[in-house]
């Protein structure tokens, strides 16, 4: 054998060469076998693939079945499940607690979490940053707080009404998943900028909305293959991926500008200015965009970058995640006519002047509002943490440091232990709830790192849900475009969404 072009002297035979190649190679082998051998995962169960590799579950997050599958996994081999060579899931209430309680160490995987170099109080990593970040803002999305942002949902959810009314009353049909999204959209951006997007006005999402959109696509591929996003920064032939750099700098530069915008107006002491989420902070001196106070880190003192760059996590967290739950609870409750009598029976006896505080109180709303966010809230998939330096032991498993631990609501909101007939839409369920259901039930995280907009998400749910059913008592599925059951098959990768993004209902 001849190696013509390469730089091996003449003198050295060819042999030698082509079995120090075999030789290497062999030592990779073996050096591998021994990884996987001596892999302290080796003692969880999971399928064989997971020993070598975790591709299979990432294909499976680009194409909205991981959920599903991981569930598959558990219903196969345990509430421990591995899934890759530093990979496991978990599905064991008690273990589940342990990784996001305070001061687990379990920190969030920055593979899926940190995105565009931004700390915010949903990217943040560092704990102490973050719980300084949380005490500063959790007040804004007190209750009481937010009652007294109620007049700014209320409007917004009554345009949304008036849209859909007008819809099926011309186009005999209306996709509601699109409106709430709109609707949504508008409402955290007033409560974020004091001005509404005005996207109900307009009847679609403006380029911020879009972008943001846009950067939300991206995170399942992100999860899956972090890397592809940094390659795409020095491939020429990847230009997709290269204008989300831009679509970011849009973003910002959008988000900036609203925020100065209304800061102008609070130091004008304009009266009609509008109360935002934010309205306690500025009113302490936050906001300022001084040189001092502009970098952003300063976690007890909110410059407006900060606000802008809390302002655009609330807009990516809050919008779909509110617009799909409450698609999801109108369709559950348009397949299931006892529910819906019931419901709209308990509704109808509301007085016409109702505020949040009433809806808090009605029984049967606030069942049907449990069983929606356990079988369909929009988060279902991983939520995955990294495994402290110091290592641990999960249901009875010792998972060494490094390794990431995801639990998903998909598992836990199904344990037919905890959920009898686990995959029945049955808001009775809530009526009187055995313990291990309050204990298997987190459609918003728990811990430290629970979702902060909680309040106002069951807000706008309740609201909503009772405009539009006392609005559309009689309201349907529709079958018209081709709409069945088909396009509300939930697809999961970081959120849910229905597989044909779409519910279309209509009036008899
Ligand atoms: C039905 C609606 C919603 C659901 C089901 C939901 C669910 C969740 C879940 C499960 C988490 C925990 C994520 C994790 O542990 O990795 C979370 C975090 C978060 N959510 Fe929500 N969310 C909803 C609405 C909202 C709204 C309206 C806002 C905005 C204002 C919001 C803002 C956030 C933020 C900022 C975090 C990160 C909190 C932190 O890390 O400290 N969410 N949400």
């Amino acid at each position: 054998m001849a190696f013509p072009d390469s730089k091996i002297p003449n003198w050295v035979p060819s042999s030698v060469v082509a079995q120090a190649m075999v030789g290497i190679l062999a030592l990779f082998i073996l050096q591998t076998l021994y990884r996987v051998v001596t892999n302290p995962l080796s003692s969880i169960p999971g399928p064989f693939w997971s020993r070598w590799t975790n591709l299979p579950v990432k294909l499976r997050l680009l194409s909205g079945s991981k959920a599903t599958y991981v569930h598959s996994l558990h219903e196969r081999y345990g509430p421990v499940v591995r899934l890759g060579p530093r990979e496991v899931d978990v599905s064991d209430v008690g273990a589940v607690r342990e990784v996001h309680k305070a001061r687990s160490g379990f920190l969030k995987d920055p593979g899926y979490y940190v995105g565009g170099g931004v700390r915010s109080v949903f990217s943040a990593l560092d704990p102490v940053f973050h719980a300084q970040r949380r005490r500063v803002l959790g007040p804004c999305f007190a209750e009481a707080q937010l009652e007294t942002l109620e007049p700014t949902i209320v409007e917004r959810a009554r345009l949304t009404i008036a849209k859909l009314g007008d819809e099926m009353a011309t186009a005999g049909c209306t996709d509601i998943l699109h409106w709430w999204t709109l609707f949504a959209m508008d409402v955290i951006s007033e409560m974020c900028f004091g001005e509404s997007f005005h996207m109900l006005e307009v009847g679609k999402k403006n380029q911020y909305a879009e972008d943001i959109a846009e950067m939300g696509s991206l995170l399942p591929l992100r999860g899956a293959f972090p890397w592809l996003i940094w390659l795409a920064g020095y491939v020429p032939f990847f230009p997709y991926f290269k204008n989300v750099g831009a679509t970011r700098q849009r973003v910002v530069e959008y988000g900036t500008a609203r925020a100065a915008q209304y800061m102008r107006l609070v130091e004008s002491n304009d009266s009609a200015v509008r109360k935002t989420l934010f309205s306690s902070l500025v009113a302490k001196g936050g906001g300022s965009n001084s040189q001092q106070d502009r970098k952003t880190g300063s976690p007890e003192q909110l410059s407006q970058l900060d606000i802008t760059i809390e302002s655009q996590s609330y807009i990516t967290a809050g919008t779909d995640t509110t617009a799909i739950t409450l698609t999801y609870l109108i369709y559950a409750v348009l397949r299931h006519d006892a529910v819906r009598a019931r419901l709209v029976g308990e509704l109808q006896s509301l007085p016409d002047g109702f505020t949040h505080r009433d809806l808090r109180a009605l029984p049967y709303l606030n069942l049907v509002l449990e069983e929606t966010l356990r079988l369909y809230g929009a988060s279902q998939g991983a939520l995955p943490r990294v495994v402290p330096p110091e290592g641990a032991v999960l249901a009875g498993y010792a998972v060494p440091p490094g390794v990431v631990v995801s639990t998903q609501n998909y598992s836990l909101h199904r344990d037919g232990g905890a959920y009898p007939d686990a995959e029945k839409f049955d808001p009775s369920r809530w009526e009187n709830p055995a313990p291990e259901a309050k204990n298997a039930f987190m459609p918003f995280g728990i811990g430290p790192r629970n979702c902060i907009g909680l309040n106002l998400a069951r807000m706008e749910l309740r609201l909503c849900t009772a405009l539009f059913f006392r609005a559309f008592p009689d309201v349907r599925l529709s079958s018209k475009h081709g709409m069945s059951d088909a396009d509300m098959k939930p697809q999961i990768n970081f959120l849910v969404m229905p597989a044909g993004h779409r519910c279309l209902v209509e009036l008899p």
